[in-house]
């Protein structure tokens, strides 16, 4: 497969403020890359470079290889063959569905019959049958939304840019959207790059995940390997293990697992090694979904007090206390009641300990 986009250490600031720090990444024909990352990683500040609106202060940025951004150098928007879906649609309000659609291919030049042809294609590829004549504000958040994607589609570029392009549509019409646009840019094999902070329409869309933080690259994988073995603490709040325990040391850590202390308790663990690792900062991450009540102690349990149960629908979502004071949280299918004592086991390989600076 042949790599499309390439970003080679691209580092930005923004005056006193560093913001890209050396972000390498490659993006195959056909691949949705999609970046997460917590506000102000600088997901967005990336994605404009790519797309040629900011320039950069430090590496490449190539399409095809060809450089289309460096240091002093800046193609044009228009000459990348890039197009972007935005998170407000950015549709133009004094025109109809048919012409927002139909602008890149007339600024193109294409013939007439070529330009119906592509029209059609993306209209019954979208959905858009019968919308054609009615102007942005007479349609609904998801069809204005298929109307960019088609807009975005119609030139046929090289690479797509998704800047949080669902965030502005309920939830509902959200997962239904992001099932229909990975359908759909896989049936097509387009190349995407896409930008969100929600982790869910990520895992969703798709191949291959990128994880931001402050600049840098923690971690880039397919979904699962990112979701079942998450390099960084943060990568692991991120992709759900909210849970967070800071009283812990680590035992021994010479293999895949390692051997922790929370109080008295031993646990074993899935074991991060990092960088900056230090003893003194062992913290341990995991999910309430996958932890599990019990009254006996057992393997890989701590001992907890219930704080409070409350009903979430099917489940009751379970704050306990450890004997160190830090509080967690589990998911139980039954109401606990306050102050109830008992052991809640975390299986050592959902069970992920950092120690980082
Ligand atoms: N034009 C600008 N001038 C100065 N600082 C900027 C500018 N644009 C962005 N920043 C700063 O750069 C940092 C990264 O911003 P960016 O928009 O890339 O983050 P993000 O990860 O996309 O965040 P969010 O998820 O909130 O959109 C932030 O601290 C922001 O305040």
């Amino acid at each position: 497969m042949e790599t499309i986009l390439e970003i080679k250490d691209v580092k930005k600031r923004f005056g006193a403020k560093e913001i890209l720090k050396g972000i390498n990444l490659s993006v195959m024909e056909g691949e949705i890359i999609s970046v997460l990352g917590p506000s102000g990683c600088g997901k967005s500040t990336l994605l404009n470079i790519i797309a040629g609106i900011l320039p950069l202060d430090g590496g490449e940025v190539s399409i095809h290889q060809s450089i289309v951004s460096a240091p002093g150098k800046m193609v044009p928007t228009e000459k990348r063959n890039i197009n972007m879906v935005f998170q407000d649609f950015a549709l133009w309000p004094h025109m109809k569905a048919r012409d927002n659609i139909l602008y890149g291919l007339k600024v193109k030049k294409l013939p007439k019959n070529e330009m119906e042809n592509r029209l059609n294609e993306v209209v019954s590829l979208l959905h858009l049958e019968g919308l054609l004549d009615q102007f942005p504000s007479e349609l609904s958040g998801g069809q204005q939304q298929r109307v960019a994607i088609a807009r975005a589609l119609v030139t046929k570029p090289d690479i797509v840019l998704l800047d949080e392009p669902l965030c502005n549509l309920d939830i509902q019409l959200r997962i239904e959207m992001r099932t229909e646009m990975a359908q759909l840019f896989h049936s097509l094999r387009t190349t995407v790059f896409h930008v969100t902070h929600d982790p869910s329409e990520a895992f969703a869309m798709a191949d291959r995940i990128v994880v931001m933080n402050r600049g840098k690259i923690d971690q880039m994988d397919v979904p699962s390997v990112c979701y079942m073995e998450p390099k960084t603490c943060m990568v692991a709040g991120l992709l759900g293990a909210g849970n967070c325990l800071k009283k812990a040391s680590t035992i021994s850590d010479s293999g895949r697992f390692c051997k922790v202390k929370v109080g008295e308790t031993e646990l074993m663990g899935l074991g991060f090694v990092t960088e900056n690792r230090t003893d003194q900062n062992t913290q341990l991450r995991f999910r309430p979904e996958e932890c599990t009540w019990q009254r006996e102690n057992g393997d890989n349990t701590i001992p907890v007090s219930v704080v409070m149960s409350t009903f979430e629908g099917g489940v009751y979502r379970v704050k306990v206390e450890t004997e160190q004071g830090e509080d967690f949280c589990m998911l139980h299918s039954q109401f606990l009641a306050d102050g109830e004592k008992g052991y809640v086991r975390i299986p050592e390989e959902r069970l992920y300990v950092y120690s980082e600076a």
